[in-house]
């Protein structure tokens, strides 16, 4: 039982259950796209691909996705970078029984944003945030970590990282997008300038 409870994340519903730093509260709790709002507290703005490939989701995201255990599905995990720093780690899944029609944008996005497909289409439905704790045992911080640390990145070494989630419908689809806040988001500050994607 506590091998798997390492593994796994308690998501809830409420930012103040899971004791964030205050300074990261606005990046977790906010609403609209997050690549907008990186967009507007960066120069340039860049979405990472790591890999977009089929896989197993994770065991404490199967029945927020409508699975009644981790089944096949459709993986996407990027690092969204502002100004070249890595500030999030993204880990988006979609079931295996979606069909094309119901994410037509999904497996062609590349180093679009994910956000840019979801926020401008009217038959997209968001769901409410989750907001979880990771231990550094949560396979997301362990694969943030293993990221940063591929580009030689000061490891993260134990500390807590912050998530959010969010459930995405569209049509008979659903898409689950989790956000995993790194370190250095919190040293982002407003631009007034106009930023451009690279
Ligand atoms: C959902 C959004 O899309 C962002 C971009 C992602 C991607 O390109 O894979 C994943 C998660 C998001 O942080 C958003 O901008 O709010």
């Amino acid at each position: 039982m506590r091998e798997r409870s390492l593994r796994q994340a308690n998501w809830v519903g409420h930012v103040l259950a899971v004791n964030a730093p205050h300074e990261l509260r606005h990046w977790l709790t906010g609403g609209g796209s997050l690549t907008a709002k990186l967009k507007h507290h960066s120069e340039t703005f860049r979405v990472q691909v790591l890999h977009q490939h089929v896989a197993t989701c994770l065991a404490d995201e199967a029945r927020a996705i409508g699975l009644h255990r981790p089944g096949r599905v459709w993986e996407r995990e990027v690092l969204l970078r502002c100004d070249n720093a890595p500030v999030v780690f993204a880990h988006t899944v979609v079931p295996m029984s979606a069909d094309a029609t119901d994410w037509p944008l999904f497996s062609a996005l590349g180093e679009r944003s994910l956000g840019t497909t979801l926020f401008g289409d009217p038959r997209v439905t968001r769901g409410t945030l989750e907001y979880a704790r990771l231990r550094a045992s949560h396979p997301l911080a362990l694969r943030a970590r293993a990221a940063l640390a591929a580009e030689g990145q000061a490891a993260l070494d134990e500390q807590l990282l912050y998530a959010r989630r969010c459930l995405y419908r569209r049509r008979q689809g659903t898409l689950l997008v989790t956000e995993v806040f790194l370190p250095r988001v919190t040293r982002l500050v407003p631009r007034t300038s106009n930023t451009r994607e690279t």
